[in-house]
């Protein structure tokens, strides 16, 4: 009985692996097609997202969603990996949710190169020692990254991609209770995600800034008496046992990242786009800005101001607005507010990325079972 199952499972296996054989010979097909097309990227996150969630939807959920999800993200960066090996570049170290966002985006087929700084993360796109660059650029508890925001006002490179990742942060500490931790370590940003349960949990502790979770994590390995705030990655890839999980403030904390690249996404019919304005110092220039976008009917999603750093208490704004930059609102937004603002910067039109589901609570799409179709 178990001989027999398992003879046929070799033998499905075999099959697999012959049809995967036979997937790559197609993607090396489509390389020489978008060679011959001039078009410059072979990576088509747009085309991935609509592979994965067909094949999830059309599964009968023997095999879970998710787990179709994972095979085919492998697949697709192991195909795109004889197209065009990608280099990718992100915020690290090893077992940041930088790192975490990155594998999600570009599977385990990809080559990565792991940057000290959000602006190194810049650098090496910019210099084409990287194909695409990951960085955050926002917290739904936070707030914006400052130096992600920076970087896309004074650099050239544009968003491409966005992925909104659930970030769910744990007590990493070798001491055994809670009452034997002198000292926290962590990123900023995820002290300031766990402040009000570091307060409650460890009111006498001295609280250090580190420039990564991942580097919190090593204090925490070294030192029996710290403990470090980040990622159960980092418990296993820095050898720190979890005390506490879940520990963020608000159980639906969230990083969005954004893939950077020197060309944006064609449009995918869902898109947002990023963009700068600068305004003069006069009553009503900011409004007469946005009543640009909401007169060709485009609806903001985000606006961030910044010091302009050019002049002391004059700034620029950020802002994310639903559509491509192409689609004929839009155009017909940008070109009024080139009117209306100091200039305009175009950072980015790419696919959107929905908010994920909140746990045991799946999207409408993806709840029950659907028909092969
Ligand atoms: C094969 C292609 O190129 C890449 C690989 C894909 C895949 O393996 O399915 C999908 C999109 C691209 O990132 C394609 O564009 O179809």
């Amino acid at each position: 009985m178990l001989a027999g199952a398992r003879a046929r499972i070799d033998a499905l296996d075999d099959e697999i692996l012959d049809l995967l054989e036979k997937r790559a010979d197609i993607a090396r097909e489509i390389a020489v097609a978008k060679q011959k097309a001039k078009i410059e990227s072979f990576h088509d996150p747009e085309r991935e997202r609509q592979v994965l969630e067909r094949l999830a939807h059309r599964g009968e959920g023997r095999f879970p969603p998710d787990a179709v999800r994972a095979v085919f993200r492998e697949v697709m960066s192991a195909c795109l990996s004889v197209e065009q090996p990608l280099r990718v570049a992100y915020l690290g170290p090893e077992g940041t949710f930088s790192q975490m966002a990155a594998r999600h985006l570009f599977g385990l087929s990809a080559r990565y190169r792991e940057c000290a700084t959000i602006d190194a993360v810049f650098d090496a796109v910019q210099s084409r020692d990287a194909t695409y660059g990951v960085v955050p650029i926002e917290n739904s508890t936070e707030g914006a990254v400052s130096m992600t925001s920076d970087a896309l006002l004074d650099g050239q490179l544009l968003i491409r991609q966005e992925y909104i990742l659930p970030v769910s942060h744990c007590l990493l500490t070798r001491a055994s209770s809670l009452s034997a931790i002198d000292t926290v370590y962590s990123h900023p940003q995820a002290l300031a995600q766990c402040r009000l349960w570091i307060a409650k949990h460890l009111p006498r502790a001295q609280v250090v800034q580190t420039t990564s979770t991942a580097a919190a994590a090593r204090e925490a390995q070294a030192d029996d008496r710290a403990a470090a705030i980040g990622a159960a990655i980092a418990s296993e890839i820095h050898d720190v046992p979890i005390l506490s999980r879940n520990i963020q403030d608000r159980p639906e904390n969230a990083t969005r990242f954004v893939v950077l690249g020197h060309d944006d996404a064609k449009p995918s019919g869902r898109d947002r786009t990023t963009l700068a304005f600068g305004v003069t110092h006069h009553e009503g220039a900011l409004r007469r800005v946005l009543t640009e976008f909401e007169t060709a009917g485009v609806n903001l999603t985000r606006i961030e101001s910044r010091p302009s750093r050019q002049k002391a208490w004059q700034y620029v704004f950020l802002v994310d607005v639903e559509g491509h930059r192409d689609s004929p609102e839009l155009a017909k937004a940008l070109k009024g507010a080139r009117h209306s603002a100091t200039f305009v910067k175009v950072i980015g039109s790419y696919p959107r990325s929905d908010p994920p589901a909140p746990k045991g609570k799946p999207s409408p799409k993806t709840r029950g079972r659907k028909g092969k179709g």
